[in-house]
């Protein structure tokens, strides 16, 4: 059985409103994702994480869906979509406010995990170089070589997600994303391939690039 948690229960504090429910060519942004998700046979039920006041709104899709409700972090949110979760082998997570992923993200993951390892994350390697800067100096320049930018769907075995989770409550560990919580247990997470398109929306500016896209996807159709 392999699950999908769809996060949507975020504020939105740095765009300014609940970027997930906005409406852009017919579609809220939120919804994108889920087209994608419909698309990857291997996925059987998506539990999709929402903000309390959000749990009835309408959602239609060709698979089972589970509402949760989210908690006050990402982190929290995706907890609470794993604890809506029964039963379940493979489970992926991914950021609604990331509507442009592509089913293959999905679908190499999920394989990766099938084949033995405990996550695959979705990420590709820094076209840019990157310094580590400390009050506005640069202190260090990592090596390119080494340096993936991480995007989502992030692909685990479930139970040991679980167990990640269970494990960064009781000892008040918060972080980014869920492969950071499973490395902290040493699972060995691979990665699969990721694009630039498939950026997260954030700031209001990055509508833009929404645009963008979409008008690009129109051109080549
Ligand atoms: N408590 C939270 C926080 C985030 N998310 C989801 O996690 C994804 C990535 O989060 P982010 O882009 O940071 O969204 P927000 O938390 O809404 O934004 P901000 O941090 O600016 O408030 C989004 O799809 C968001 O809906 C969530 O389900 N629950
Ligand atoms: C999980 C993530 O999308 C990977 O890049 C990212 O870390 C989420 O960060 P946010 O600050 O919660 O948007």
């Amino acid at each position: 059985m392999i699950g999908c948690i769809l996060l949507a229960g975020g504020k939105g504090n740095r765009f300014g409103a609940k970027k997930q429910f906005l409406e852009i060519n017919g579609l809220k942004i939120f919804e994108y994702s889920l087209k994608t998700i419909e698309r990857v046979e291997e996925i059987d039920f998506v539990v999709v994480v929402l903000p309390k006041e959000d749990l009835d709104i309408e959602i239609k899709s060709s698979k089972k869906i589970i509402r949760v409700e989210g908690g006050s972090e990402r982190q929290f949110s995706v907890y609470s979509g794993l604890r809506a979760i029964a039963d379940c082998d493979i489970v992926a997570i991914h950021d609604s406010a990331r509507p442009f992923a592509t089913v293959n993200m999905f679908r190499e993951g999920i394989n990766n995990v099938k084949a033995g390892w405990d996550g695959s994350i979705t990420a590709y390697r820094s076209p840019d170089t990157i310094k580590r800067v400390i009050n506005n100096e640069i202190v260090e320049t990592l090596n390119r070589d080494e340096i993936y930018v991480v995007q989502t769907p992030q692909v685990f075995d479930f139970k040991k997600l679980l167990k990640a989770h269970e494990y960064a409550l009781e000892n008040n560990i918060l972080a980014t994303d869920d492969s950071a919580l499973m490395e902290k247990l040493g699972y060995r997470i691979t990665l699969n391939e990721g694009s630039f398109f498939n950026f997260k929306i954030t700031y209001l500016k990055d509508l833009e690039m929404v645009e963008c896209f979409i008008k690009g996807e129109k051109m080549k159709s």
